[in-house]
C-alpha cells in the first residue's frame, strides 16, 4: 500500500497497547498494521525503556516502515517491589507497567482525533479497563497466547478454590481433562506474581466490550467454544495475524542453495535458553538425524567470538563436520520469511504461541518440545490439529533432559512423514481461506472495524 499521511484516515482512532516481550509486542504490531490497512488511525502506546535492545530496535523499524500508524510513548517508573513473588524481568517489566499506566491518562486524553478504543494486552486488561472508566473509550483485550491456555486461565479463579493436592488431571467443562503437569506451578500459587496478575485480569475480562485471540475457528474449535461456555462469550478469533514485512527478504542465502523441503528449522523464540547439556544433546541429534538444519542460537551471527562459543557447547569440529548439512545462527533472525522459504521442510519450536500461529499460516510440520509457561498446552494444540507431533511429551515436574537417539528419530519422523506433511498443509489452506474476504477471522475483524467506528460516530 502506498505511504500517505495520518489524516487520510477517515475510520476510527484505535490505540493499541502491547506489554512486554517480544512474544507480546509481535502480533500487537501486526494488528496495529492490518488495522492501519483497513483504514483505522493507529496509536501504538510503547515504554521507555523496554525490556530488550531487540525489542527496542523492533519498534523503531516497524514505525519506519509504517509511517501513517503514530507512537505514544511513556517513560515507566522505577520498579517497586510488591508484596508478590516476581524474578522473571519480562514479568517485572510487567508489573512496572501495571504500576505506571496511570501517567498514559493525560496523554490518551490529548490524543488527536479522539480516541474511539483501546486494545490492551491481556496481562493489562484491570489496569486499562480503571484508567479509563469514565472516558468515552472502549476497551477490549488481546489475549497472545492459545484459545486453550486462555481457556485454562479463564477457569483459574474456580481451580485455585479446588484442593488440587493428588490429581493428575482437572475436567475444564467443555475443553476436557488438562493434565496438571501441563499447567505452570507458578499459576497455582496466588503469592506469585504469574498467578495474581491472570486472577486480576480474568476478572476484569467483563468490562471489556471483546476478548481478540490470535487463533482461528478451524483450528481450535473446542477449546474457543468452551472459552465461551465458560463465561467468555465475547471471544473473537481474529487470527492468524499476518505478517507485516512479508516483502523484506530474509538474509540468509545459504537457504536459497537448499532443496525444496529439505531443511530443518530449529528455533526456541525470543527468550527460552537451553541448558548447555540440551544444547550438546540436540546437537548431537541434528548430526545423527542427517537432516539440513537451520539453527538459531541465542546471540550474533557466528562470527568468531561466537564461534568458540558454539565450539565450546558442541565441540571443536561440529560446525566443520556439519558445514555442508547445517547452519548455525545466533541472535535475531526473520523468523516468518524463513518459515516462508520453499526450502523449510519442518520446524522444531518449543511452541511459543506465535511460532505454532506462524507454523500453521505457513504449513510447516511441527517438532513440539515446550520448555515453559503456556507452552505444554500449546503444544496440546499443535498436535490435536495435525500440525506436528511431540519431540517427548513433558510437563513440568518432569526431566527436561532429551537424549540425542530419542530426539533424532523424531527429527527423522517429523521431515519424512507424508501423512503429517498432508495435514500441515490442510491447517495452511484452512488458515488462509479464514483470512478471505468472507472467511470467519476476517469478517469478525470487519465486524470489529465496524462497531470501532460506530463509537467514533456516536460518541
Ligand atoms: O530469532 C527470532 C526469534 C523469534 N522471532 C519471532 O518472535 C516471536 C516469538 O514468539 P513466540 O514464538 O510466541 O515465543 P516467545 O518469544 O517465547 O513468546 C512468549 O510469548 C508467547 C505469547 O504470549 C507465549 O506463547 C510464549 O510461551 C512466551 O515465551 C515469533 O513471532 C517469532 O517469529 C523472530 O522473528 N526471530
Amino acid at each position: 500500500m502506498a505511504s500517505t499521511t495520518k489524516s487520510e484516515n477517515v475510520g476510527a482512532h484505535i490505540a493499541l497497547f502491547p506489554c512486554a516481550g517480544m512474544g507480546h509486542l509481535l502480533p500487537f504490531l501486526r494488528l496495529a498494521a492490518m488495522l492501519d490497512a483497513r483504514g483505522c488511525a493507529v496509536t501504538v502506546i510503547t515504554v521507555k525503556p523496554t525490556v530488550s535492545a531487540a525489542e527496542s530496535d523492533h519498534l523503531s523499524a516497524f514505525f519506519t516502515i509504517h509511517p501513517r500508524i503514530t507512537r505514544l510513548e511513556f517513560q515507566l517508573l522505577p520498579y517497586q517491589k510488591s508484596g508478590l513473588r516476581n524474578d522473571d524481568p519480562f514479568f517485572i517489566q510487567m508489573e512496572t507497567i501495571a504500576t505506571s499506566v496511570h501517567l498514559l491518562r493525560p496523554l490518551l486524553s490529548s490524543l488527536s482525533p479522539p480516541l474511539s478504543a483501546i486494545v490492551s494486552d491481556f496481562t493489562l486488561t484491570s489496569q486499562v479497563t480503571d484508567l479509563v472508566s469514565d472516558l468515552p473509550i472502549s476497551t477490549y483485550t488481546l489475549m497472545t497466547s492459545s484459545a486453550a491456555f486462555f481457556c485454562l486461565m479463564a477457569y483459574l479463579p474456580k481451580l485455585l478454590q479446588i484442593d488440587v493436592a493428588n490429581r493428575d488431571a482437572i475436567e475444564i467443562p467443555d475443553l476436557g481433562p488438562i493434565s496438571m503437569s501441563s499447567i505452570p506451578p507458578k499459576m497455582l500459587d496466588p503469592s506469585d506474581f504469574f498467578s495474581a496478575f491472570i486472577s486480576s485480569n480474568v476478572s476484569s475480562l467483563h468490562k471489556v466490550k471483546g476478548v481478540l485471540i490470535n487463533t482461528f475457528n478451524s483450528f481450535e474449535s473446542e477449546a474457543i467454544e468452551a472459552v465461551r461456555r465458560n463465561g467468555v462469550d465475547h471471544i473473537l478469533p481474529i487470527g492468524p495475524l499476518e505478517s507485516y514485512d512479508a516483502k523484506k527478504a530474509h538474509d540468509l542465502p545459504w537457504l536459497d542453495e537448499q532443496p525444496p523441503e529439505s531443511v530443518l528449522f530449529v528455533s526456541f523464540g525470543s527468550r527460552t535458553a537451553l541448558s548447555k547439556e540440551q544444547i550438546r544433546e540436540l546437537g548431537a541429534a541434528l548430526e545423527k538425524s542427517g537432516c539440513r538444519f537451520l539453527w538459531v542460537l541465542k546471540g550474533g551471527k557466528v562470527d568468531k567470538e561466537d564461534k568458540e562459543e558454539v565450539e565450546d557447547m558442541l565441540g571443536a569440529s561440529f560446525v566443520e563436520r556439519t558445514k555442508k548439512k547445517g547452519l548455525i545462527v545466533k541472535g535475531w533472525v526473520k523468523q516468518e520469511q524463513i518459515l516462508a522459504h520453499p526450502a523449510i521442510g519442518g520446524f522444531v519450536s518449543h511452541c511459543g504461541w506465535n511460532s505454532v500461529i506462524e507454523a500453521a499460516r505457513l504449513g510447516v510440520p511441527v517438532l513440539a518440545w515446550p520448555q515453559h509457561g503456556d507452552q505444554s498446552v500449546n503444544a496440546g494444540v499443535v498436535e490435536k490439529a495435525g500440525l506436528g507431533l511431540w519431540v517427548r511429551e513433558w510437563g513440568w515436574g518432569q526431566t527436561k533432559l532429551i537424549g540425542r537417539e530419542e530426539i533424532a528419530e523424531k527429527m527423522i519422523e517429523v521431515m519424512q512423514d507424508e501423512k503429517l506433511r498432508v495435514s500441515a498443509g490442510e491447517v495452511r489452506a484452512k488458515a488462509k481461506e479464514t483470512r478471505e474476504v468472507d472467511g470467519d477471522s476476517e469478517a469478525l475483524l470487519q465486524r470489529l472495524i465496524h462497531s470501532f467506528n460506530n463509537i467514533t460516530q456516536n460518541s
